[in-house]
C-alpha cells in the first residue's frame, strides 16, 4: 500500500464580495488529490482536499516542498502499525521534516490541504464515513446531527439594505437559525443601520452574528462593542488583529455577550496563546480554528488537547470555512457546529446533495471518506484532477 502521486491545481474562487479587510476578486484555492494504489469497490482510492477561503491557493509550497517529502519517504514508513492503512500522523511528520517552529502561515495551509486529502483516503480505505472513524478511534459516540449557521452579509457593490435583508431572509427560509453578516467595512453608523435592518427582517426566527474580520483597533473595537451590546447577537467575531491577545482580553470589559475568534490562528501554539492571554470565556465564547488553514486534522487534534488542558469543551468550537472536513470533525468529535456559506465559494463549500438544513442542523449521510462523492458538482471537479 502506498501513495503513488499527489496532484495539485490552483483554482479561482473569486467573487465581487468584500469584508472589512479584503475583497475576493482574486481569491484562489488549492485542490489536492492524494492518489493511492489501493482499490475499493473496483475503484482506485483517491483522497481529496482543498483549502478554505480567505487564504490563497498554495500550489508553490505544495510542489516545492510538501508533495516531494511524502513521495520520497519509504512507503512503509507512512503506514499504520499493521500496514492496513495510511497513518496521517506519520505522513504529517514526513511533510514537516526540516521545518522550523513558529511563523505559522501559508505553510499551514499547504499542509492542511494535503492532510484533508490524506484523511479522506484513510476513511475511504476503511470504507466508512470519516466522522464515524474519528468517533471510533476516540471511543466516543458519533452524532451525525450538526449545528450549522449561514455566513454571508458581505459588502458588495450596489448592495443596499433591501438586498441584505433579502439575503438573510433566504437563509432563514432555507432552515438556518443563525445568520452572519460583515461589519467594519463601513462607518459605525452605517453598520448599525445594516444590523438593525437585518434584525428587523429576521425577528425572533433567527439570531445574528457579526464579523469584523480583524479590522478594529482598540478604540474602534470598544466603540462598536458599546453599539453592539444593545442587541442580542449570537456573537461578535474577530474584533482586532488575530495575534493581538491583549485587545481581545480588553474586550470582555466592554462586551458581555459572546465573542468568537480563531480563524486566523494556524497552530496549536497560537490557539494556546489565545486561550492563555486572550481573556476568552469558556462559558460563552466560541473558537473558530479551521483545520484546512492550520496544518490539518493532525494539528487540530493537538489543538483540542490544548483546549482540554485549559478547561475548554470541544462544544465551544465552531470552525471557520464551511467545508465537509469540519462537518466530519464536528460529528465525530463533538464540536459545537460548523460554518456554512449557502451562496458562496461553490462548489467547495456546502453539503452532499439532498442534505437539508432543518432547524439549524444538518444530518450527515453515511458516505465513505469525507463525503465529497455525495456532492456532484464538487466531485466532478475533483475527478477532473486525478481520475
Ligand atoms: O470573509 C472571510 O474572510 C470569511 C470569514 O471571515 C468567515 O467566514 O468568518
Ligand atoms: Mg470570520
Amino acid at each position: 500500500m502506498r501513495i503513488v502521486d499527489i496532484c495539485e491545481v490552483t483554482k479561482p474562487i473569486s467573487s465581487p464580495i468584500r469584508n472589512a479587510y479584503i475583497d475576493f476578486s482574486k481569491m484562489t484555492a488549492s485542490l489536492v488529490a492524494v492518489v493511492t494504489d489501493v482499490e475499493r469497490d473496483g475503484r482506485r482510492v483517491v483522497g481529496y482536499g482543498f483549502n478554505s477561503n480567505g487564504r490563497y491557493g498554495q500550489g508553490g509550497l505544495i510542489r516545492e516542498r510538501f508533495r516531494d517529502r511524502i513521495l520520497e519517504a519509504d512507503p512503509a514508513s507512512l503506514l499504520n502499525e499493521d500496514g492496513s492503512n495510511l497513518d496521517a500522523h506519520k505522513i504529517w511528520a514526513a511533510m514537516m521534516q526540516n521545518e522550523k517552529p513558529g511563523g505559522h502561515g501559508e505553510r499551514s495551509v499547504a499542509v492542511g490541504t494535503i492532510d484533508m486529502a490524506v484523511w479522506d483516503a484513510i476513511a475511504k480505505i476503511e470504507q466508512k464515513p470519516l466522522f464515524r472513524l474519528l468517533a471510533e478511534r476516540k471511543g466516543v459516540e458519533a452524532n451525525p446531527r450538526v449545528f450549522v449557521y449561514a455566513a454571508g452579509g458581505y459588502y458588495y457593490p450596489g448592495k443596499d439594505d433591501t438586498a441584505l435583508r433579502q439575503e438573510m431572509r433566504s437563509y432563514v427560509d432555507r432552515g438556518y437559525t443563525v445568520v452572519k453578516m460583515k461589519i467594519g467595512g463601513a462607518s459605525l453608523a452605517e453598520d448599525q443601520r445594516r444590523i438593525e435592518a437585518v434584525l428587523n427582517e429576521i425577528g425572533d426566527e433567527a439570531q445574528l452574528a457579526v464579523d469584523a474580520n480583524g479590522r478594529f483597533d482598540l478604540e474602534t473595537a470598544i466603540a462598536y462593542a458599546k453599539m453592539l451590546r444593545q442587541y442580542p447577537l449570537f456573537w461578535y467575531e474577530e474584533i482586532g488583529d488575530p495575534l493581538d491577545y491583549r485587545l481581545q482580553a480588553a474586550m470582555a470589559e466592554f462586551y458581555p455577550g459572546p465573542m468568537a475568534t480563531g480563524e486566523n490562528l494556524f497552530s496549536h501554539q497560537d490557539a494556546r496563546n489565545l486561550l492563555r492571554h486572550g481573556g476568552m470565556r469558556p462559558d460563552r465564547d466560541w473558537l473558530q480554528f479551521d483545520c484546512a488553514l492550520s496544518y490539518g486534522l493532525v494539528e487540530y487534534l493537538r489543538t483540542l488537547d490544548v483546549l482540554d488542558e485549559l478547561g475548554w469543551s470541544p462544544t465551544r468550537c465552531i470552525p471557520h470555512g464551511g467545508h465537509q472536513m469540519s462537518l466530519n470533525i464536528a460529528a465525530g468529535l463533538g464540536l459545537g457546529g460548523n460554518e456554512s456559506y449557502p451562496d458562496l465559494f461553490q462548489p467547495y463549500g456546502g453539503f452532499p446533495d439532498g442534505v437539508e438544513v432543518i432547524d439549524g442542523h444538518i444530518t450527515m449521510p453515511d458516505l465513505p471518506g469525507i463525503g465529497f462523492e455525495g456532492k456532484s458538482d464538487l466531485i466532478a471537479v475533483m475527478r477532473d484532477l486525478a481520475e
